[in-house]
């Protein structure tokens, strides 16, 4: 990282960078399936993801909560082409060791839709499991501000509530871990971590705002083939 780049990045987003360099190149595992990698992208490339984000999903977004702003942008298709930012992505995470299981990256597709989230101050997403429509490995990227997600053990007879996204869990004291993510961090959920976990961004976070300053994550899947397809 260079000076005027550190200097740029505290400007903007404050707490999240060099605090976390010890744990470059090292990866944290806090429940099966969930792996963490810290400081995957430096943090003059985490400004020019954001920026590319910002100015790709987001153009018009003001920093305010006002219901009918967009927050959310997609993309479907193969996620192949290593010379776009989101083809990038996916090739980042083929050379993580350890971050997608075998049987996800001997896909002939690793993933082929991000979902790319815009948070501002004092926002979040409810707890859920992804959609059973895609199948297992997800991974998210982390841009600007940083974030604590949450995440929630369910029963093995609350699957269907990946059917139902964002629904709270009823379960009065459920196993829970935190996982912080800073700008440059690279998160995948798969198996246990992917299907018996609740992930979310609460808006509060120790009785403040959870999200302090705007937040740009991307999070990749792979569609599940539909049945009535493979069989043709
Ligand atoms: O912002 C994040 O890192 C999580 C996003 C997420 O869970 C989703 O889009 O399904
Ligand atoms: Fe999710």
């Amino acid at each position: 990282m260079n000076g005027d780049s550190d200097m740029l990045y505290h400007e903007l987003f404050g707490e999240a960078s060099d605090d976390d360099l010890e744990f470059l190149d090292d990866f944290e595992e806090p429940i099966p399936g969930l792996v963490v990698y810290r400081n995957v992208q430096s943090a003059e490339q985490c400004l020019q993801y954001f920026s590319w984000l910002t100015s790709e999903y987001f153009p018009d977004t003001p920093s305010n909560t006002s219901n009918r702003r967009v927050n959310q942008g997609m993309h479907f298709g193969a996620l192949t082409d290593p010379d776009t930012p989101l083809g990038q992505l996916c090739q980042i995470c083929t050379t993580l060791s350890g971050l997608l299981p075998a049987s996800v990256l001997a896909r002939s597709v690793v993933f082929d839709q991000a979902i790319i989230n815009l948070y501002d101050r004092g926002e979040g997403i409810g707890d859920h499991v992804d959609l059973l429509r895609f199948e297992d490995g997800v991974v998210g990227f982390s841009f600007g501000g940083s974030a604590t997600m949450r995440m929630r053990k369910v029963g093995s007879g609350d699957m269907q509530r990946a059917a139902t996204y964002a629904r709270e869990l009823e379960s009065e004291d459920p196993e829970e871990v935190t996982v912080r993510l800073n700008a440059g961090d690279v998160y995948a959920m798969s198996g246990e971590a992917r299907y018996q976990w609740t992930h979310g961004i609460p808006k509060t976070s120790a009785g403040v705002d959870n999200v302090q300053s705007r937040r740009i994550s991307v999070t990749l899947r792979k569609l599940a083939v539909q049945a009535d397809q493979s069989q043709v």
